[in-house]
């Protein structure tokens, strides 16, 4: 491992702890520690309702833990990861704004003189394949559309770590996969850390570098890091047929299926 300044995020036994409303106290995580490298896509899979958000929201300094640290690259968290983008599955656009004013607010907001911002802007609509589209309103995009105009947006302040959670989860499945390749070409080219929250685990091996999986909750943690050691540059198209592949996904499902059955067991859920 390299020195604490290379790890771009780092979990340190973090517990994070909700009160209901009936006054008791849940403990949704406790003492998960996870460490992704600067440059590093790791992937988090677990049962639905384990705590895969509210990790990715204490990396986001949108929560803190009540025990334990997160630490961005060797420093501690305090507030908001202002070296994050973060992208959720429901669209963050604002829809009274064209795609391009869309891409361009978070320049402007810091600053950036308007010009500019909308030169940049527009280069990065052309990267993600969206040049021609600049002037529609996100209610005249598809979803697919959508999600390319959040990319850009995210990438645009160029953040050293994304914090992705289930991002193309709304998506059919084959706009999944194009914006799966269109993200690993954008992270081949940029190298950002990425933290990738995802229910899918062929997306997540497909993807990563790493896979790492939850427990059910409550008390949720880290019970499994695999590292994904399928050749780059990838089409998870191709990908998702080779040997390789099919032997991490069954070593990976033996672990997870036990954890979604107790999910879905906790949740009170009937399984057949
Ligand atoms: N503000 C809150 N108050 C009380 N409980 C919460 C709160 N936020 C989350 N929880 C609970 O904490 C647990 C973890 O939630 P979280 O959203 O992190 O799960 P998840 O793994 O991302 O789920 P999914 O895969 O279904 O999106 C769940 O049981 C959820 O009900």
């Amino acid at each position: 491992m390299g020195g604490e300044a290379s790890t771009a995020i780092a979990l340190r036994e973090a517990s994070v702890a909700f009160r209901l409303a009936d006054g008791r106290i849940y403990t949704a995580v406790e003492k998960a520690s996870l460490d992704v490298a600067d440059g590093e896509f790791v992937a988090i899979v677990g049962p639905t309702g384990c705590g895969k958000s509210t990790l990715l929201n204490v990396a986001a300094g949108l929560l803190r833990p009540v025990s334990g640290e997160a630490r961005i690259f060797g420093g501690p968290l305090a507030g908001l990861n202002a070296d994050a983008g973060y992208l959720f599955q429901a669209d963050a656009l604002f829809p009274w704004k064209t795609a391009i004013d869309n891409v361009a607010i978070g320049l402007e907001i810091s600053g950036t003189p308007r010009a500019e911002a909308l030169a940049r802007a527009q280069g990065w609509l052309d990267t993600v394949g969206l040049g021609a589209f600049a002037g529609r309103y996100p209610h005249m995009l598809s979803g697919g559309q959508r999600k390319r105009v959040g990319l850009a947006q995210v990438l645009i302040r160029d953040p050293k770590i994304l914090l992705m959670d289930e991002p193309f989860g709304p998506l059919d499945a084959q706009t999944r996969q194009i914006m799966g390749n269109l993200l690993l070409q954008l992270w081949s080219a940029h190298r950002k850390a990425v933290l990738f929250v995802t229910h899918d685990l062929e997306e997540a091996i497909a993807l990563a570098d790493r896979v790492v999986i939850m427990s059910a909750g409550p008390s949720a943690h880290i019970i499994g890091d695999w590292r994904v050691a399928l050749p780059r540059p990838r089409d998870i198209f191709e990908i998702r047929l080779t040997h390789e592949f099919h032997t991490l996904h069954r070593e990976i499902w033996g672990v997870l299926r036990d954890e979604v059955m107790k999910g879905y067991a906790q949740a009170g859920q009937a399984v057949a």
